[in-house]
């Protein structure tokens, strides 16, 4: 349930708080992630940087409340997340949470426009949040569209038809319309050149901070690590590295 904005003013939870929280995929050996403690603020934004396979995404699975840890609990704006049956998870993170991910998940079929507000129409929390600032769906589409660089016929077109450039433009819009409270991204500027990450970035923060929005980003590019408020290691905060991994 949506809080009083005035409650949500007073006391802004965390955006997300992990407690002993311990996870091992299915059939694996051994656990992926061991994380005694993990508390992002409510606006934080932080950039998560580790080796490749040290459970980077695996993290950002748990935060999204896609995977169930074994142990421990993630809380999410103030919600445990194993609280909720799997059908009140799913709605949860549609009104709560936006993905960026490397390979967009846009559907291929579908245009650019109908792709973004697909975010909205299944979630009446989004288009709540959007008709207390007296605006709508599809007010707010342009807005970004605008913003992301999304002119022409860029909208109508089907995803499947879109350059990687702009079905990332479009993975981003659909993220954050409608003012999620924690927006994921995992290596979202993968595919771009460096003049385009600089903006890409710079207009994911920029949202973020309008929003009020936490940003938890993932990326192996360090040279972006300094546009965030902090740089999480994944290797020092997940015992299981520690447990497995020479320290330098
Ligand atoms: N769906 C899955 N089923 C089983 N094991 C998985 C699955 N996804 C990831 N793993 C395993 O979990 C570990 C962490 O993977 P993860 O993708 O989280 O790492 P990462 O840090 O994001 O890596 P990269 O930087 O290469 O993307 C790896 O050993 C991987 O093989």
């Amino acid at each position: 349930m949506e809080k009083a904005p005035d409650a949500a003013r007073a006391v802004p939870a965390p955006a997300v708080v992990m407690s002993a929280v311990r996870y091992r995929w299915p059939r694996a050996a051994a656990d992926c992630l061991a994380i005694d403690e993990l508390v992002l603020a409510a606006g934080e934004r932080v950039f998560v940087r580790g080796p490749s396979g040290s459970g980077k995404t695996t993290l950002l699975s748990l935060v999204g409340g896609v995977i169930q840890p074994q142990a421990g609990t993630v809380t999410v704006a103030g919600q445990a997340l194993d609280r909720l049956s799997a059908g009140a998870r799913d709605r949860f993170r549609a009104d709560h949470v936006g993905f960026v991910f490397q390979m967009f998940n846009l559907l291929p079929y579908l245009s650019a426009r109908d792709n973004i507000l697909l975010a909205c129409r299944f979630s009446a929390a989004r288009r709540a949040r959007l008709r207390a600032r007296n605006t709508s769906p599809a007010a707010e589409l342009a807005r970004l569209a605008e913003r992301l660089d999304l002119g022409g016929d860029v909208l109508a077109r089907a995803a499947a038809e879109l350059s990687v450039g702009q079905q990332q433009r479009v993975a981003a819009a659909r993220a954050l319309i409608g003012r999620p409270g924690l927006i994921i991204a995992d290596e979202p500027t993968s595919a771009l050149d460096a003049d385009r990450q600089q903006a890409f970035i710079d207009l994911l923060r920029g949202e973020c901070a309008a929003a009020g929005a936490a940003l938890l980003f993932v990326s192996h590019d360090l040279r972006l690590a300094r546009h965030f408020d902090r740089v999480l290691d994944l290797a020092r905060i997940n015992r299981v590295a520690a447990l497995t991994e020479p320290r330098p």
